[in-house]
């Protein structure tokens, strides 16, 4: 795990990146401005649990893309889930937490992921663990009115006004951050990828 020291705000951004894309750093950045962090972990991980893993690039490689990407020295590109030897977030949050004793760490995601967080194993124990801010997400902005999460959670939604806070608040405390977005995805990266390759070279 990266170092970090007490006291520091410290973003948590799990993802495939398979590949990374402008996208994941318009994440990090607007992630590290909004909430006022020192940290953003950059976590590769080794497979999301809920995927299909056939089209997963090595962990290597992805690690590799996604350091060519992050945007600048606060965003730490890390893979210890892998050394941890397991995938789930519940589980990786719990051993982060017990190992950063006093450290403001903040779960990050995209908004397509808040519409199915109700599938991740030990969903609710995450939740509880670390305060959670999702970033909008072209085709996801309203995930926040229908998700059984932000349903269950609803009383411990923070005003994205307030997303400074979000850091040094316990858990349960989520936002909702509107900004600039993207709509780049890996799935069409690699769709385009895999035509380049059925097209005949000159
Ligand atoms: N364009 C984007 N805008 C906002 N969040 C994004 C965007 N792309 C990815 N994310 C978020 O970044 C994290 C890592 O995403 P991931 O690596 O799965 O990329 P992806 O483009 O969603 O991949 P795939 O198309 O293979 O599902 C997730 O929390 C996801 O919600
Ligand atoms: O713990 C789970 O059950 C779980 C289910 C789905 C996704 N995750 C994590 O969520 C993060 C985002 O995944 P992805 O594939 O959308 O980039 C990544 O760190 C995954 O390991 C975790």
């Amino acid at each position: 795990m990266p170092h970090v020291e007490k006291g520091m705000a410290v973003g948590l951004f799990g993802g495939s990146f398979n590949p990374p894309h402008e996208g994941h750093a318009l994440v990090a950045e607007t992630a590290l401005r909004r909430l006022g962090l020192d940290q953003l972990w950059w976590m590769v991980t080794p497979g999301n649990p809920l995927k299909d893993h056939k089209q997963l690039a090595p962990l290597a490689e992805r690690i590799r893309m996604s350091e060519a990407i992050a945007p600048g020295p606060r965003v730490k590109v890390t893979a210890f889930e892998k050394r941890l030897g397991q995938s789930y977030t519940a589980k990786t949050l719990e051993r982060v937490q017990a190992l950063n004793r006093g450290v403001n760490f903040v779960w990050i995601m995209g908004a397509d992921n808040l519409a199915t967080f109700h599938k991740w194993q030990n969903w609710r124990k995450i939740a509880c663990t670390f305060p959670i801010a999702v970033i909008d997400r072209p085709g996801s902005t309203l995930a926040y009115l229908s998700s059984r999460m932000a349903k269950t959670f609803d009383y411990a939604r923070v005003d994205e006004e307030d997303a400074m806070t979000l850091p040094g608040r316990r858990a349960p405390a989520w936002t909702f951050i509107h900004g600039p977005r993207s709509a780049l995805s890996s799935t069409a990266l690699r769709t385009r990828t895999d035509l380049d390759k059925t097209i005949p070279q000159k």
